[in-house]
């Protein structure tokens, strides 16, 4: 492709490239006038490739084991990283943000969910949450998933949970004497969270937000994993511009 005069365009690399996110991702990249694919890594193949071929930036979807080596070797090499790989908790963000910090003009954007439709669902959620005492959510996903629960569905409970803080709400109602393990869901941050792995789905969530007398459902539904390149891209090409920690899409997404 040739390159239109004073706009050279920016070159990235895929991580995880051959996954389920990497192919999809490596067909936008190539397929964007101002991008340039300049290396596609998987497992076992050599990380090096991503810096010899002058990367400025990687997209990271691979898995939870070896995401943090991952991003610990691009702040290293000064590549700027957008990870969509799940697995991040409070501890890893933060070790990522110390990892950060001596650094200058590099950039990591990890975003539980690049799909726009969740991260408004992620945002609905966290402002019912000032409002309904009961809050629950169900993530369903394909069965080939590794991990359980999503990440998208540890944000959402991370942030319900920073809601109920500041709307200073109590514990939430649930009288249950659990006769089984299991049964109230795994609990994060306090909020119940159930999963769901099944032949025919991609990647789904509900929060059910119950007060009395009502309740309200907030759903968001990827069918197909194209949902997630508008958001791969907007990263992709705004990191540069945004040295540091960049924790979700949704100051991305301002206008
Ligand atoms: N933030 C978001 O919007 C989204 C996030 N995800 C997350 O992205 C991750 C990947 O999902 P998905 O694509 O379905 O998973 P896949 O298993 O399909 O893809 C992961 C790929 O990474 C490769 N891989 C494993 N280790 C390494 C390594 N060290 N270096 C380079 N490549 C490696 C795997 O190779 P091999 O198979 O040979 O092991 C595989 O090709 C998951 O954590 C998932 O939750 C998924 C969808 C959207
Ligand atoms: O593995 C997936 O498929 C997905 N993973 C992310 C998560 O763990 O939340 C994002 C989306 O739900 C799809």
């Amino acid at each position: 492709m040739s390159e239109p005069v004073g706009s050279p365009l920016l070159r990235v690399g895929v991580l995880g490239a051959r996954g389920r996110m990497g192919s999809q991702v490596c067909r936008a990249v190539d397929g964007a006038e101002d991008l340039d694919l300049v290396a596609m890594v998987d497992e076992g193949e050599w990380l090096f490739n991503i810096s010899d071929a002058g990367a400025q930036v990687v997209v990271d979807f691979t898995n939870p084991d070896v995401v943090m080596d991952n991003v610990r070797w691009c702040i290293d090499q000064g590549i700027s990283a957008v990870v969509g790989t799940s697995g991040f908790d409070a501890a890893r963000i933060e070790t990522v943000r110390e990892w950060l910090k001596p650094t200058e003009g590099i950039g990591v954007v990890i975003a539980p969910n690049f799909a726009i439709g969740a991260v408004l669902m992620m945002q609905f959620a966290a402002t019912a949450a000032q409002y309904f005492p009961s809050m629950e959510i169900i993530e369903l996903h394909h069965p080939n998933k590794v991990d359980a629960p999503s990440g998208t569905a540890v944000h959402t409970a991370s942030a319900i949970a920073q809601a109920r803080r500041k709307a200073a709400l109590g514990p939430m109602p649930d009288a249950t004497k659990s006769s089984l393990d299991g049964a109230r869901g795994a609990r994060v941050d306090e909020v119940p969270v159930h999963s769901v792995r099944m032949a025919g789905l991609v990647a789904h969530q509900e929060v059910l937000c119950g007060t009395e007398g009502e309740t309200l459902t907030i759903r968001h539904d990827s069918y197909d994993r194209a949902s997630f390149m508008p958001g791969v891209l907007l990263a992709v090409r705004q990191i540069l511009g945004r040295p540091g920690l960049t924790i979700g899409l949704d100051s991305l997404l301002e206008r």
